[in-house]
């Protein structure tokens, strides 16, 4: 069984030690409102500079956090990047890797993302990699082909076992920073297509042990319908969760719709 994952990217949106500590106060208040979560995933991607207060405030609690990116290596040349070995140093578990803005705005390859699902891979985190972030509306025959290729250049030379924790989040571009998430439909039906190719690359048990989750424009309001399909094991939150009330509800419906599966 997949364990359900409500994730949450912060971008560069709250950056200061203040901001962050006000917001990661309230989130943790109204994720403790709604229970136990020990059968959830609650992952967090703060800021890169904000990662010592989500320690700070998450640490020994079951709310996981994690680097919006890595360098490709452990340690050496890498000006500016962020080493993975501070990331474990300061207690994170998972690592964000290849967003929609770190390939356009940063020109990340395939060939450097799959180094850095890698060395993820290698120190035992929880890599969270972002697929499917095409610019145009892909569905059927031309979105799996694309995932064929994304996916196979992604995961090149990397065994992958039912017990690695893997998480794929399908972020359609066109999705991204808009009003509306993608239609439900394509939603499930992309991530239906998705498993499918990960099972023709991985063989079926390996495949049904990968999580896979949505991003883009996710809100309280299209939350519930978004979860609403067993293809999809939970969401990745952005602008809309940054009021902890809505932060609370989308983690609401994540947590009442897979329990109800
Ligand atoms: O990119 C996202 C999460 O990684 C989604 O961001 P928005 O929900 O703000 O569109």
């Amino acid at each position: 069984m997949r364990r359900p994952i409500i994730a949450m990217n912060f971008k560069n949106y709250i950056n200061t030690e203040s901001e962050t500590t006000t917001l990661f106060k309230q989130m943790k208040q109204e994720l403790t409102s709604l229970g136990n979560l020990d059968d959830m995933d609650v992952y967090l991607f703060p800021s890169m500079g904000s990662l010592h207060v989500a320690r700070d405030i998450f640490e020994g609690s079951s709310i996981s956090y994690g680097s919006q990116n890595i360098a490709p290596e452990k340690n050496g040349a890498f000006t500016g990047e962020y080493s993975i070995e501070s990331l474990i140093d300061i207690g994170g578990d998972v690592v964000e890797i290849g967003h929609y803005e770190r390939i356009t705005l940063f020109n990340e390859s395939r060939e450097l993302i799959n180094k850095k699902i890698k060395l993820t891979l290698e120190n035992e985190l929880t890599p969270l990699i972002c697929v499917g972030s095409e610019e145009t509306i892909l569905e059927g025959n031309a979105f799996k082909e694309y995932m064929q290729d994304q996916l196979k250049s992604y995961f090149k030379g990397i065994i992958i076992n039912e017990t690695d924790n893997i998480v794929l989040a399908y972020e359609p571009a066109w999705a991204i920073g808009k009003k509306e998430a993608a239609p439900v439909e394509i939603v499930h039906n992309n991530h239906r297509l998705i498993r499918e190719v990960l099972s023709e690359l991985m063989g079926e048990q390996v495949a049904q042990s990968i999580h896979l989750i949505y991003g883009g424009s996710v809100s309280k309001e299209n939350a519930g319908a978004l979860v609403a399909s067993k293809e999809v094991d939970g969401l990745f939150i952005g602008r809309f969760g940054h009021d902890p009330k809505n932060f609370r509800e989308i983690s609401k419906e994540i947590i009442m719709k897979k329990r109800s599966e």
